[in-house]
């Protein structure tokens, strides 16, 4: 080709005189084709980069001598110059957006903060003020962090799939942006809340970030204030509903599985509920799914439960609960409830379900509503008056155990909390829902107006309260305890199905963690410091009981298993202590039982340093 012929072949009237264009103008460049990236390539990929940490080794074999400033910095001292300018920020909003960016430009550094600063980066990355951040997501919007299937891309979702550099993917975190935490319909804004669920996966799970996928589907919207923001990122119109809806989401799930195989985790994440059950129902049977808001959920309220008792006494049998909002969260706690006191009690479920009642926006559910119900409540209008407004279902029911689902704050009132603390000696209060300012109540209200008896949890984060001398911490009822163990134990042990049996198996692990150290706070969960270690015991749990319920398919697993059950399941648990970044001596100690026991961690350790 003559010179001048290649400065011209590039469209749009632009001379290439670089050659810049020429590739992708002349020919087909496949997205997934990979170059190990160096030099300013690779200060620029946020996988491989590691800022000031390139040592003068590094410097010249990767080309990178000359495009960093001379001085070499640790992780440590990186992650400690981070966390300090983290620090300066006094608009949370602010903090994640720094967050977000250091993810999209040094993942490992990103990943290293987020492992250990838990507890004060959690309320950041997580809610409440990823809350904000969806609100305000268009305006923030800096570079694609997940992907975005619309309907325009209907008929070409397996290709869009393949559009996604990673080719191997374990978990895909999915919403519809229809009711993101308790501030209902985002739209496409709704993205924030896959990317931040994954990015708990790694965290608190240890799953490798590559293999982490958040999508969101975007079929529009009815937020009006959405539709006129001029910075709106999704599509500018209703949201689709009935066949269309419906068709969009069946591809999705086929073109998924065809692309991923039937082991990757499905995690349906802040749909509304009349398309969330059906979801779940729907492709249960055919796919690895399960729904965080209905399930991850019920798993960890089950636990806080479990955990409380040694604080309440009596079983969970012996217990009476309301539910204010009898929605994806609340029926799904409820029902898991019923399934584990049926478990314990061996009474049917149909029973076991009649010390739980729900109030809806309607008032109590109750039998003489049957006809109008939702299918998911029907199963909780027992026999009784109607009865209108909760402080009245509180005194009518004589609760031991209020939890709120509502997504409204405000709603567990004064003479709420202080009826709770008259019929109870220790109320147990969950004000479950998110983010903060949806709260039913605060920590420091259910606190004072039950004069320090309540025992309390919530959604969102709460400081420590000081009442009448005392120092009371409250829980934090949240279900990212237990699905980043609950998704790690079903993809080390290869499951193709979530049961019921492996949510309850989750809530145990997890109550089991709870230390006498931490009743002796008030707390009934463990406190999220030793996460990485709690998400193993969980997957573990999981992992056992996914074996002994045969729902997996794992060849290596079912040879191993067949040879011997024990050392498998010991390898499997070494694999854990691996991933979970202890230290050198326990990993190099678990290598050690390895080599001596023939057999080999089956996913490598999330590498925390360099
Ligand atoms: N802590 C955690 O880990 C989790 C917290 N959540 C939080 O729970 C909340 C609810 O989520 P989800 O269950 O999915 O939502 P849903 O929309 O499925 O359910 C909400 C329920 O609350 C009821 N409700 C709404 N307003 C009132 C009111 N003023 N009085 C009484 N009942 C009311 C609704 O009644 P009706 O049916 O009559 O409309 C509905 O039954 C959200 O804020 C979410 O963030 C969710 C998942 C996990
Ligand atoms: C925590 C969560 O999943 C929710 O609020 O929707
Ligand atoms: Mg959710």
């Amino acid at each position: 080709m003559a010179t001048d012929d290649f400065v011209n072949s590039v469209g749009g009237g632009v001379k290439d005189h670089y050659g810049e264009d020429s590739a992708t103008e002349d020919q087909l460049i496949t997205p997934w084709n990979f170059s190990v990236a160096s030099g300013h390539t690779l200060l620029r990929d946020p996988r491989y980069n590691k800022g000031l940490a390139f040592t003068e080794k590094e410097r010249d074999s990767h080309y990178v001598r000359g495009l960093l400033p001379p001085a070499i910095f640790t992780q440590e001292l990186q992650e400690k110059r981070l966390m300090h300018n983290l620090r300066q920020y006094d608009v949370p909003l602010h903090k994640y957006i720094a967050l977000m960016d250091l993810q999209e430009r040094n993942e490992r550094l990103f990943y290293k903060i987020l492992i250990e600063n838990v507890e004060e980066l959690l309320p950041v990355v997580y809610t409440p003020t990823v809350g904000e951040a969806c609100q305000k997501y268009g305006s923030i919007y800096r570079r694609p962090q997940g992907l975005y299937i619309s309907l325009k891309e209907k008929g070409k979702i397996l290709e869009v799939l393949k559009n996604w550099p990673e080719k191997t993917i374990q978990v895909i975190v999915v919403t519809d942006g229809e009711r993101i935490l308790g501030l209902g319909d985002l739209g496409c804004q709704g993205m924030g809340i896959p990317v931040g669920k994954l990015s708990l996966y790694t965290a608190l799970g240890g799953v490798r970030p590559s293999a982490c996928l958040p999508i969101t589907i975007d079929v529009g919207t009815n937020n009006e204030k959405l539709l006129n923001d001029e910075f709106y990122i999704g599509l500018r119109q209703k949201r689709a509903t009935g066949k269309e809806y419906a068709e969009l989401l069946e591809e999705f799930m086929h073109a998924v599985k065809q692309n991923y195989g039937e082991k990757v985790l499905v995690q349906f994440e802040d749909f509304a509920n009349h398309n969330a059950f059906e979801l779940l129902d729907k492709y249960s049977s055919s796919h690895l799914v399960f729904n965080d808001d209905i399930q991850g959920t019920a798993s960890v309220v089950l636990a806080g439960l479990l955990a409380s008792l040694k604080l309440i006494g009596g079983t969970l049998a012996d217990h009476t609960f309301l539910f204010l909002g009898a929605g994806e969260a609340g029926t799904g706690i409820a029902e898991l409830i019923a399934l584990e006191i049926s478990k314990q009690t061996k009474a049917p479920v149909e029973e076991t379900r009649k010390k739980i009642w729900l109030v809806d926006s309607k008032g109590l559910i109750v039998s003489s509503r049957q006809q109008s119900l939702q299918h998911f409540k029907k199963p909780w209008a027992h026999e009784h008056e109607p009865v209108k407004d909760l402080l009245n279902a509180v005194k009518a029911i004589k609760p031991t155990v209020l939890i709120g689902t509502s997504g409204v704050g405000k709603t567990f009132t004064k003479e709420v909390v202080e009826a709770m603390a008259s019929l109870n000696k220790k109320p147990l209060i969950f004000a479950l829902s998110n983010p903060t300012s949806q709260s039913e109540c605060t920590a420091e209200e259910a606190y004072t107006w039950s004069k320090g008896k309540a025992i309390f949890a919530s959604g969102s984060p709460f400081d420590p309260v000081e009442y009448e001398g005392k120092v009371f911490v409250p829980g934090q009822g949240n279900n990212a305890y237990i699905f980043p163990g609950l998704g790690l134990g079903l993809i080390m042990s290869g499951a193709i199905r979530v049961r019921d049996e492996m949510l309850l198996a989750a809530s145990e692990a997890l109550a089991a963690q709870v230390s006498q150290e931490h009743y002796d706070k008030g707390l009934i969960y463990p406190p999220f410091t030793n996460i990485r270690k709690i998400s193993a015991n969980i997957a573990a749990s999981v992992a056992a009981k996914t074996y002994e319920l045969g729902e997996f398919h794992c060849e290596m697993c079912f040879v191993q298993l067949k040879q011997n059950f024990l050392v498998f399941v010991l390898n499997f648990f070494l694999c854990l202590v691996d991933r979970s970044g202890f230290s050198s001596t326990s990993t190099k100690g678990s290598r050690q039982i390895r080599r001596k026991l023939h057999v080999q961690p089956r996913l490598s350790k999330l590498p925390l340093r360099f």
